[in-house]
């Protein structure tokens, strides 16, 4: 059976659709989504898990990086936080889980340095909220990323992938795997996306989806 594709569009519908009308908290997805990450990492070689740096944007795609953190973190997995904006700004479900990392003490820092010596990068900067060009600050962090020597896994969609095209916004995470939440986004089936996604997880329990 062929596997559904979705554009930001439908996805934020079908979003929209479990929270309001069967009546899922976004928390709860974004919970979902977490522990589909979270056994992804999990069940990659330890030597890769010895220093996990999460780096978190201000939206959703950063509240479940930083649900993965506090998951890595009571797995006992070595994790840090790189934050790339202000965290003040951040999205209410981004707060939330802002406070449960704060509340387990995670580290956290905002100095590109950090991920030099990440073992695993989490990209959990933008998903498919992106809507313009990567300029900035966004875009130095993720060109020190793909500089890293550490492998990435990308949540959701390699941050700067235009959802639905798969072409760079500037500039793109280039990622060893992406966890990409529970359908398949139309931009990672172009040859530019799978070129940036590596190795694509579909979690396609997160969401429950009856439409
Ligand atoms: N489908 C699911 O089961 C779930 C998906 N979730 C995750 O939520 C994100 C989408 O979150 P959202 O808050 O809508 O947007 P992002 O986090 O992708 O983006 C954050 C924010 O960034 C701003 N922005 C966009 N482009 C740029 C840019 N070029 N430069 C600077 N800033 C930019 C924009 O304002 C966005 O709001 C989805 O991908 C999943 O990871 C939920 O966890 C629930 C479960
Ligand atoms: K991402």
């Amino acid at each position: 059976m062929m596997t559904k594709v979705v554009t930001a569009k439908e996805m934020r519908a079908l979003d929209h659709h479990t929270i309001n009308e069967v009546g899922i908290p976004a928390l709860v997805l974004m919970e979902r989504a977490a522990l589909a990450i979270t056994d992804h990492i999990l069940a990659l070689p330890k030597e890769k898990r010895h220093q996990v740096v999460i780096v978190v944007g201000n939206g959703n795609n950063g509240g479940d990086g930083l649900a993965v953190a506090r998951l890595l973190h009571l797995a006992g997995t070595p994790v840090k936080l790189l934050f790339v904006m202000p965290p003040a700004q951040a999205s209410e479900e981004n707060r939330v889980q802002q406070h449960t990392c704060a509340y387990y003490q995670i580290p956290a820092t905002t100095d590109l340095a950090t991920l030099k010596d990440a073992t695993l990068i989490v990209d959990a900067i933008f998903g498919i909220g992106i809507d313009r060009e990567v300029t900035g600050h966004y875009r130095e962090v993720i060109e020190a990323i793909n500089q890293a020597p550490a492998p990435v896994v990308a949540v959701d969609i390699p941050s700067g992938l235009n959802t639905d095209t798969g072409e760079a916004m500037g500039v793109a995470v280039k990622a060893a795997s992406t966890v990409t939440l529970a359908y398949p986004k139309i931009g990672l089936t172009t040859p530019d996306g799978e070129e940036f996604a590596g190795r694509i997880v579909i979690a396609d329990k997160v969401g429950i989806y009856d439409i």
